[in-house]
């Protein structure tokens, strides 16, 4: 069997509210050889499918967003919280497991017809995703795959991106 990621996912009760089973990633990231299982396995889940551009979120999509981007020798469009995009917009809010925000991307950043790979280290409500598909739709991107380390599965966020090839390392 493939080696799993698992081993390298901190569990951190009541963080950042009570209730709340936070999978830290950090030891994955912080573990040269974590780091880079991750990387080949997220690579595999690609499976030959052409990217022209990897989309992913403020902050922790980023971690494995740029470096997928490098290596499918595709573009790295970031779509971050707001205020922080220095060109014009796109807005879109979504709620979260622990709260509400708005997501931004520039309207530039994807071509019309593009083919998209949106990544984040974790699916949770699917909040997140969905307001990401929703922007990367607004500006003409064709998403061929979405995919994440981990989903939290009991909190359903796959239904909310359910029309589209959605792949992850760890299921829970
Ligand atoms: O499926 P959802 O319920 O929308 O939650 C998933 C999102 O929550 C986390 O980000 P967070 O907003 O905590 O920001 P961070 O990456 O900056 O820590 C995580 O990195 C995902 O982006
Ligand atoms: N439980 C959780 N652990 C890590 N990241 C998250 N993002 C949303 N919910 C999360």
């Amino acid at each position: 069997m493939e080696e799993s990621i698992e081993k390298y996912i901190r569990d951190v009760k009541d963080f950042p509210k009570e209730g709340i089973m936070f999978k830290d990633i950090t030891p994955l990231i912080g573990h040269p050889e974590g780091f880079k299982l991750a990387i080949n396995q997220l690579l595999e889940q690609v499976d030959g499918l052409s990217i022209d551009k990897v989309v992913s979120m403020e902050s922790r999509g980023f971690f494995f967003g740029s470096v997928l981007a490098d290596r499918l020798n595709a573009g790295f469009v970031p779509v971050r919280k707001p205020g922080k995009l220095p060109f014009d917009t796109y807005k879109q809010e979504y709620a979260l497991e622990y709260g509400t925000d708005t997501l931004e991307m520039h309207i530039d950043a994807i071509e019309k017809g593009e083919k998209v790979l949106i990544h984040d280290d974790v699916l949770a409500t699917g909040g997140t995703a969905e307001a990401v598909v929703k922007m990367v739709e607004k500006a003409g991107g064709e998403i061929v795959l979405i995919s994440f380390l981990i989903n939290l599965a009991f909190l359903k966020g796959e239904e909310k991106i359910k029309n589209y090839n959605v792949k992850s390392l760890l299921t829970y």
